[in-house]
């Protein structure tokens, strides 16, 4: 089996880690983040992800999986080495690579013998030939004369859903520029291939933009659907039985056509600025991908002059939201919509009271800046205590289970708006509340 070192251990590096230790490779997942070591040392998780509390025990437990910063031993003993770190937005909408670049340096000065070296990170097309310029570079000048590939294997896993997402893939996607590279990818990921996963084996410009031509599209699907729902709304047409009708066609699919408070999460919003970044840096102008990233910026600030109109000026009314991560499952809050539309809300004069399973810890410092508007409960009845509204951002499915009324009883007023759409109209108005969803 093979060693391997993952560089980067947030909720991608950890997952793919966890999971090819579970594969049963020897894995050593590094991260230059003491304290986040220190505490997976511990057996705690630094992130809430279904499931991967238990994969990590147990591969711990049997010594396939171990966590250090000590990025030198990790690389000495390992044969394939991941990059697994962030990416985030710059100010230009590009993305941000310098960390990838960091960690080929990196592992470059500590190359003892050949080695892959696999860009998992999201990265713009042209990075992976860096990291290669990069590592050539220091080997060159230190007279190393180990061999080395690399590789581009984008991640496709989804927050809340990550260890099954990567063990059952739709596809696993390499670009590799030598047959040795890809006899070990083969090997690293037998698993998957003896379950029948398809490969895909290309070239690293055509992985790397796989991966955001698949997010953009996704990111265009949805925002699509949000533009349909709100135009539904307006001539009293059903977007949920629309989507269901558009779904059925086999060319267009069922999926990703939740109508909601806009997209959001680590990945969509940067990656489309990423892409379009890319395509003005080409002068190919991504026109689509460019009105998405508007439209969803817009769609967030229309649920908050919705509230607003709906219930006629916000000034010291009070707000129980629930749900503030991006999506249930995870606590993980960069880009949720939330951030744009409470801060709208109290902007507006509202007060609002929060309830979220998993998201209290970032969304207490997200919010800090409006924290005199803005309380976290222990429980979503606390959150719609006395409150003149109820607003759902977020679709965790224990929502579903809330006793109406009860809730009913401890409101002040009466609005109830479900901008996940996970309820159904007549159930909420029989229960004497007034009822706004996304589109219907
Ligand atoms: N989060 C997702 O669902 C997801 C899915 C697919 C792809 N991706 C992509 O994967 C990459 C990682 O995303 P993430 O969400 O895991 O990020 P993250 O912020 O959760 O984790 C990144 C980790 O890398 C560490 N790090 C940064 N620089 C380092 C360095 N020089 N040496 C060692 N460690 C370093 C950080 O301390 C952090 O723990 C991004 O490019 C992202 O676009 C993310
Ligand atoms: O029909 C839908 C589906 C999703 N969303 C929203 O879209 C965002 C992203 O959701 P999702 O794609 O489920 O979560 P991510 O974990 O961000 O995963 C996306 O981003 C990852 C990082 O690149 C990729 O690996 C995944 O394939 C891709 O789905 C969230 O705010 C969702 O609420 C909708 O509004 N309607």
């Amino acid at each position: 089996m093979r060693k391997i070192a993952v560089i980067g251990s947030g909720y991608v590096g950890l997952v793919t880690g966890t999971c090819l230790a579970e594969f049963g490779m020897q894995v050593t997942c590094v991260d230059r983040n003491i304290d986040k070591i220190a505490a997976l040392n511990q057996g705690k998780l630094p992130i809430y992800e279904p499931g991967l509390d238990q994969l990590v025990e147990k591969n711990n437990h049997y010594k396939r999986l171990e966590f250090t910063t000590d990025i030198k031993t990790a690389v000495e003993k390992s044969e394939v080495i991941f990059i697994a770190v962030g990416t985030p937005a710059k100010d230009d909408g590009g993305a941000d690579v310098k960390s990838v670049l960091q960690v080929a340096e990196d592992i470059a000065k500590y190359i003892n013998g050949y080695k892959v070296i696999v860009t998992k990170s999201t990265v713009p097309v042209g990075t992976g030939q860096k990291v290669k310029q990069i590592i050539r570079d220091i080997l060159f000048s230190k007279n190393n004369h180990s061999n080395f590939d690399v590789v581009s294997n984008p991640e496709f896993l989804r927050e809340g859903s990550a260890i099954q997402d990567f063990f059952k893939p739709d596809r696993i996607v390499l670009g590799v520029e030598s047959k040795m590279a890809e006899k070990v990818m083969r090997e690293v990921y037998s698993v998957p291939d003896g379950h029948g996963i398809p490969f895909i084996i290309t070239n690293l410009e055509t992985a790397e933009m796989i991966k955001y031509a698949a997010n953009a599209f996704l990111a265009i699907k949805i925002t699509y659907i949000n533009e349909v729902a709100n135009l539904c709304e307006k001539v009293g047409a059903d977007v949920k039985i629309v989507a269901v009708g558009m779904g059925m066609d086999h060319r267009i699919g069922p999926k990703f056509l939740q109508p909601g408070p806009g997209y959001g999460g680590s990945c969509f919003p940067k990656d489309t600025k990423a892409l379009a970044k890319t395509g003005r840096d080409n002068s190919v102008p991504l026109t689509l991908v460019e009105q998405t990233i508007i439209a969803n910026e817009i769609q967030k600030h229309r649920m908050i002059e919705k509230i607003n109109s709906i219930m006629d000026n916000l000034k010291g009314k009070t707000l129980g939201v629930l749900g503030i991560t991006f999506k249930p499952e995870t606590d993980d809050m960069r880009e949720a919509p939330s951030l744009v539309i409470l801060e709208g809300l109290v902007q507006k004069g509202a007060y609002i009271k929060v309830y979220d399973p998993a998201g209290e810890k970032e969304g207490k410092w997200r919010f800090n800046h409006i924290k005199d508007h803005l309380v976290f409960c222990h429980n979503a009845y606390d959150a719609i205590k006395e409150a003149d509204a109820i607003l759902i951002l977020t679709d965790w499915p224990q929502f579903k289970q809330l006793n109406l009324n009860d809730i009913k009883n401890q409101m002040r007023g009466n609005y109830f708006f479900d901008f996940r759409n996970i309820f159904e109209r007549h159930v909420i108005e029989a229960k004497g509340f007034q009822y706004y969803c996304v589109g219907r």
